[in-house]
C-alpha cells in the first residue's frame, strides 16, 4: 500500500505577523530554551496526545521523509502554496464527488487518504462552500493541538446547527462555542471524565452486559447467527447512555422492544444517514427546504421529541420520589445523584441547557458505541488468535466469575488493546478538526486564523509507514510491551478528539465497551463467514451493508 508523501520545506514568505508562531514551534523541535521547553511541559501536562507533543519529531531518521522545520519565519511558505486538488471557480472540488468511479461523500476517509497521497502531508480542498486544510503528519497535527485555546472551536455540523436555530432550540454542548460551550462543558465535564465518577457506573454496566449477552444468546438464530446485529447494538447502547442518565433502565431487552426506545433508535439511525450527505453537499437546504432536508428535518423532530419524551418521564419520575435541588443549591459532581439531577441542580444553567445536553449526549453516545463495537466485533470473529488470546486474559483475571468491577477492570489490558486496534482500522471519527484560533504554521505553510484544519486520521491509520502491516489487525501494537514508538500510541487517543474540547463521553464509552466485549467474548466463539466487509459513512463509519456473525456458546 502506498504511504502519504511527507512535508517538504521549501523557500519564500515571511509574513511577519507569523514571527512568535513560528519560533516557538522552531525551538520547540530543535534548540529547545529553558522557557520554552517549561512551557511546553505546562501544556502538555494532562493532554493525552502528550506522547506527541514531548517526543522528537516522528520519522527524523527515515530515509524517505526528508523534511526540516524552517528556521527562521523568511522560510515559510504562504498559504496559497498549499497543495490543492484542481478545482473550478465557486464549486471548488464538488464534481470530483459526482463524477463515475470518481470520489463519494458516503468514501470521504477513502478521498482523504487517497488526496494525501497525490499531494502530501498537507493539502487543502474546497468543496463548495466547505474550505479545508487536511493535515497527514502527526507531528504536525500536535502543533494544532497546542494552539486550541482555552475556547476550542470544530466547525459546526451546519445541517443540525441550522436545525436548532430554525427550532429556536440551544445550539448545545456538540455545536455551541466560547463563553457559552465552556459553561456547558464545565458543569458536564466533572461527572463524565473524572475516572472515579465513570467507575462508580462499572456495576450498573456490569449488569446491562450480563443481560445483554443473555439477549445475544436468545435472538441467535438456529445456525448460531445474529441477523441485525447492528439493531441489537443499538439497543445496547441506548440501554447504556439511558442507565447512566437516568440511573433507571429503559428496558431495550425486553420482547418487544418497548416502542418508544425503538422509535428512537430507528430515527437516530435515519438522522445519521441524511446528515451525512448534508454536511458536504451545497447548503441549498438554508434557501428552501430540500428533499434530502425534509428527511433530516423529520427524523430530528422524533429524535428531539423522543429524547425530551424519556428525559421528561424520568425528571417527573424524580420529583414524586425524590426532592429535586432547588436550582440555586449546585448538588456537587461528587454526589451520588442521577445525572440529570445533577445537571438540573446546577444554578449556572437553566432547565433547557440541561436538557439539551442531555439529548445531545444519548444521539452522541448511541451511534458511535454500537459502531465501534460492530467493528471490534468484526476483527475479532475474523481473527481467531486475537479472540483466543483475549479469552485467556478474561479467564485469568476473572475465572468463572460474571463480574467486572472497578478494581478487575484494570487488569484487562488485552482487551483495551483489541478497542484500540479496532478503531485504528476502523476509526469511526475518521478525521479530527479545529478552527484555528491563531495564525500558525504547519508543515511549513502559514494557516492563517480561522482555517477549517483536520487531521486526517484514516490515512494516518492506514499508513504502512506508521503502522506497519497495517492490514493486519495486531492488539498486540498496543500493549505496553511492545516496541512501537510511544509517538504513536499516543496516536489511538485522536478517534476522541483532543484537549479541553476531547469527547465528553470517552471514559463512560471505553468501559461500557470493555466491558461488553468482555462479556461476549466470555461467553459466545465469534466466527464470520461471509464476504469482506468495507466501511461507509454516515456520519461515523459504519459497515457497508449488515453484518452477520456467528455468536457460537462457549461450553464454559
Ligand atoms: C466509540 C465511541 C465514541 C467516539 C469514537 C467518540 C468520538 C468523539 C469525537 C472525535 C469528538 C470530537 C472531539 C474533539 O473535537 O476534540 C466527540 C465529541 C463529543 N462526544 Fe463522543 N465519541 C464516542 C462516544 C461518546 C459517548 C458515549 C458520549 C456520551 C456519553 C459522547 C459524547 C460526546 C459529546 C457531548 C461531544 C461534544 C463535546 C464538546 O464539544 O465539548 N461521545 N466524540
Amino acid at each position: 500500500m502506498a504511504a502519504i508523501k511527507t512535508c517538504n520545506m521549501i523557500k519564500t514568505v515571511s509574513p511577519s505577523a507569523l514571527k512568535r508562531v513560528v519560533s516557538t514551534s522552531a525551538t520547540s523541535r530543535n534548540t529547545t530554551t529553558p522557557s520554552a521547553f517549561v512551557l511546553e511541559q505546562e501544556r502538555t501536562a494532562t493532554c493525552p496526545f502528550k506522547n506527541i507533543l514531548n517526543t522528537k519529531p516522528l520519522w527524523r531518521n527515515e530515509s524517505q521523509i526528508s523534511r526540516d522545520i524552517p528556521a527562521a519565519s523568511s522560510e515559510l511558505k504562504s498559504f496559497e502554496e498549499i497543495p490543492a486538488p484542481k478545482g473550478l471557480p465557486i464549486v471548488g472540488t464538488l464534481f470530483d464527488y459526482f463524477k463515475k468511479d470518481g470520489l463519494r461523500f458516503n468514501k470521504m476517509h477513502e478521498a482523504y487518504k487517497k488526496r494525501a497521497i497525490e499531494h502530501g502531508p498537507i493539502y487543502k480542498e474546497k468543496i463548495a462552500t466547505i474550505s479545508t486544510v487536511v493535515v497527514s503528519d502527526p507531528h504536525e497535527y500536535s502543533k494544532v493541538i497546542r494552539s486550541e485555546g482555552r475556547y476550542p472551536i470544530r466547525r459546526e455540523m451546519e445541517p443540525i446547527a441550522h436545525y436548532r436555530r430554525q427550532k429556536n432550540l440551544d445550539l448545545g454542548l456538540v455545536n455551541d462555542k466560547g463563553e457559552n460551550w465552556y459553561k456547558l462543558r464545565t458543569v458536564t465535564a466533572p461527572k463524565m471524565l473524572k475516572m472515579k465518577e465513570v467507575l462508580d457506573f462499572c456495576g450498573p454496566m456490569n449488569d446491562v452486559g450480563n443481560d445483554f449477552v443473555a439477549h445475544l444468546a436468545d435472538v441467535r438464530q438456529s445456525n448460531d447467527e445474529v441477523v441485525g446485529l447492528e439493531k441489537e447494538l443499538f439497543k445496547w447502547a441506548f440501554e447504556s447512555i439511558g442507565t447512566f442518565l437516568f440511573e433507571e433502565r429503559i428496558g431495550c431487552f425486553s420482547k418487544p422492544t418497548p416502542t418508544k426506545a425503538q422509535q428512537f433508535i430507528d430515527h437516530l439511525q435515519e438522522f445519521f444517514k441524511y446528515l451525512q450527505p448534508l454536511m458536504f453537499n451545497v447548503p441549498i437546504y438554508k434557501l428552501y427546504p430540500t428533499k434530502l432536508w425534509k428527511k433530516f428535518e423529520y427524523h430530528s423532530d422524533a429524535v428531539f421529541q423522543l429524547g425530551r419524551y424519556f428525559i421528561n418521564k424520568r425528571v417527573a419520575e424524580l420529583e414524586k420520589t425524590v426532592q429535586l435541588p432547588s436550582a440555586s443549591k449546585d448538588v456537587a459532581s461528587e454526589q451520588r445523584v442521577p445525572f440529570l439531577t445533577y445537571m438540573l441542580s446546577q444554578e449556572s444553567l437553566t432547565t433547557d441547557d440541561a436538557l439539551s445536553t442531555a439529548v445531545d449526549i444519548l444521539a452522541a453516545a448511541t451511534e458511535t458505541t454500537s459502531n465501534a463495537m460492530l467493528w471490534t466485533l468484526y476483527c475479532l470473529a475474523e481473527n481467531s488468535e486475537a479472540q483466543q488470546k483475549m479469552y485467556e486474559e478474561t479467564k485469568a483475571v476473572l475465572g468463572d466469575s460474571k463480574d467486572i468491577n472497578a478494581e478487575n477492570i484494570s487488569k484487562l489490558t488485552y482487551v483495551k488493546a483489541v478497542l484500540k486496534e479496532a478503531l485504528r482500522k476502523y476509526p469511526i471519527s475518521w478525521a479530527t478538526s479545529r478552527i484555528t484560533q491563531e495564525d500558525m504554521e504547519v508543515c511549513g505553510h502559514h494557516i492563517p486564523a480561522g482555517t477549517h484544519i483536520q487531521a486526517n486520521l484514516y490515512g494516518m491509520f492506514r499508513d504502512e509507514k506508521l503502522f506497519p502491516d497495517n492490514d493486519s489487525f495486531k492488539p498486540e501494537r498496543w500493549l505496553k510491551d511492545s516496541k512501537m514508538d510511544a509517538t504513536l500510541k499516543g496516536l489511538s487517543s485522536l478517534v476522541w478528539g483532543h484537549g479541553a474540547r476531547m469527547c465528553i463521553g470517552r471514559r463512560f464509552a471505553e468501559q461500557e465497551m470493555h466491558i461488553a466485549l468482555t462479556k461476549i467474548v466470555q461467553n459466545f466463539n465469534l466466527q464470520y463467514e461471509r464476504e469482506p466487509i468495507h466501511a461507509t459513512l454516515n456520519t461515523v463509519m459504519t459497515p457497508d451493508r449488515p453484518l452477520v456473525i456467528k455468536f457460537e456458546p462457549r461450553s464454559l
